[in-house]
């Protein structure tokens, strides 16, 4: 079944994966000359990373995304020392980066309970500052959720990524028989029996013109920018969006996922992906499959007899083809392991990879006379 809303777009459009805040620091507080008290120091503006927080909440209870810290207390006859000023809190989620506004990174939050000062508060006046005081810090940040991730799951809506993170993973994905159910990236851990860890990005359903912003477009694309491997899930059955979009087959779906890709950063297609086909027990599964396969075979010809609006510039080549059933679970272990395997094969390549070019620079860097006379000298 398809469903879809107005709602259910707009809800998808509000993802907020960065916000810029307006941040500063507390002024201090003036000293007493007379009697050489000193000002309170102004509070700092700090970015504590918080679970179940979203940016958009923060957006939502602070519409003009302003924070300040409050001043320091002035010296007076009663405290010599003036109290330091209230520390200003911005609770953001776990795994920001905050950057200022010209790029510059200050810092990552990627546990619970991280702190990052983001606005110093001014100093009190002192001796040395004739008792005057001085202002806080001032400065635009942002705070830019990020997902590192071992794996991202691609796919159209109600492919079944979050069932199948479900199935693979003690992930908890909201999972309902309509598109778009996931409105934002989420993580989920496989677990191995020897305690190996692979981490799972699961991400809202692309859709056919994402590159024109239909749906969410493809802003929450720059996570799987980051993940080492993509894993395409495809509903063996295929897929329409609503009964006035087209039909489109599950080899229609792995052709229409690889153009979004393309269209948004050619170089993704680069990255090592695995194929799983999805929703096997469902009926005529079987002979879909073998359409599919025939078709991923000969996928230059076949894609040239697909609809054009469907045809990429490059077609993805697969490490893996796996059908599975995020429901009975068919297929599943296999997908398991072969997921680790490639995992491990990308690291191995990677290392290697790095390993020559070390070798090649160190080669570069040596000057060929050296050689030679070094040569020369071991002769004589
Ligand atoms: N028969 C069958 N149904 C499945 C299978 N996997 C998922 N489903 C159903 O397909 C529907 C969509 O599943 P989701 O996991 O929410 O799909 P999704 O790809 O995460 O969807 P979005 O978050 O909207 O992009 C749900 O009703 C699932 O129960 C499967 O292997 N077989
Ligand atoms: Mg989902």
């Amino acid at each position: 079944m398809v469903w879809t809303s107005r709602v259910c777009f707009r809800k998808y459009g509000n993802f907020v994966d960065n916000i810029r805040l307006y941040v500063r620091g507390g002024s201090g507080g003036m000293g007493l000359p007379r009697l050489g008290g000193l000002g309170g120091n102004g509070g700092d503006v700090l970015v504590v990373a918080k679970k179940d927080i979203t940016l958009k909440q923060i957006k939502d209870k602070h519409p003009n995304k302003r924070f300040t810290a409050g001043v320091g207390s002035n010296s007076c006859i009663h405290a010599l020392r003036g109290a330091k000023g209230e520390d200003a809190q911005v609770f953001a989620p776990v795994g920001i980066s905050v950057t200022t506004d010209n790029g510059r990174i200050l810092g990552e939050l990627n546990c619970e309970g991280d702190r990052l000062l983001v606005a110093k508060g001014g100093h009190g006046g002192t001796l040395h500052s004739g008792f005057l005081p001085s202002k806080g810090q001032t400065r635009q940040i942002r705070l830019d959720l990020k997902l590192i991730a071992d794996l991202g799951l691609v796919g159209f809506p109600n492919a079944g990524k979050s069932s199948l993170l479900t199935a693979l993973s003690h992930a908890k994905p909201r999972i309902a028989n309509y598109p778009f159910t996931t409105l934002r990236p989420e993580i989920g851990k496989v677990m191995y029996d020897d305690h190996k860890q692979v981490s799972v990005a699961d991400l809202p359903g692309l859709i056919e013109g994402a590159h024109v912003n239909k749906g969410m477009g493809h802003k929450f694309l720059k996570h799987v920018e980051r993940t080492k491997q993509l894993m395409f899930v495809v509903d063996i059955c295929g897929f329409q969006l609503a009964s006035n979009s087209p039909f489109r087959s599950a080899f229609e779906t792995v052709l229409l996922l690889t153009k979004e890709l393309e269209l948004y950063k050619e170089e993704l297609l680069g990255k090592p992906a695995i194929l799983v086909i999805n929703k096997m027990d469902l009926p005529g599964a079987q002979s879909h499959l073998r359409e599919l396969e025939a078709h991923l075979e000969s996928q230059d010809e076949s894609s040239q007899l697909s609809p054009e609006d469907v045809i990429p510039k490059s077609l993805m080549h697969f490490t893996h083809i796996v059908p599975v059933s995020a429901t009975t679970g068919l297929g599943l272990p296999l997908l398991k392991s072969l997921i680790r395997q490639s995992l491990e094969e990308q690291d191995i390549i990677e290392t290697e990879g790095q390993r020559g070019e070390r070798l090649l620079k160190l080669r570069r860097e040596i000057p060929t006379s050296s050689v030679h006379s070094w040569g020369f000298t071991q002769l004589t």
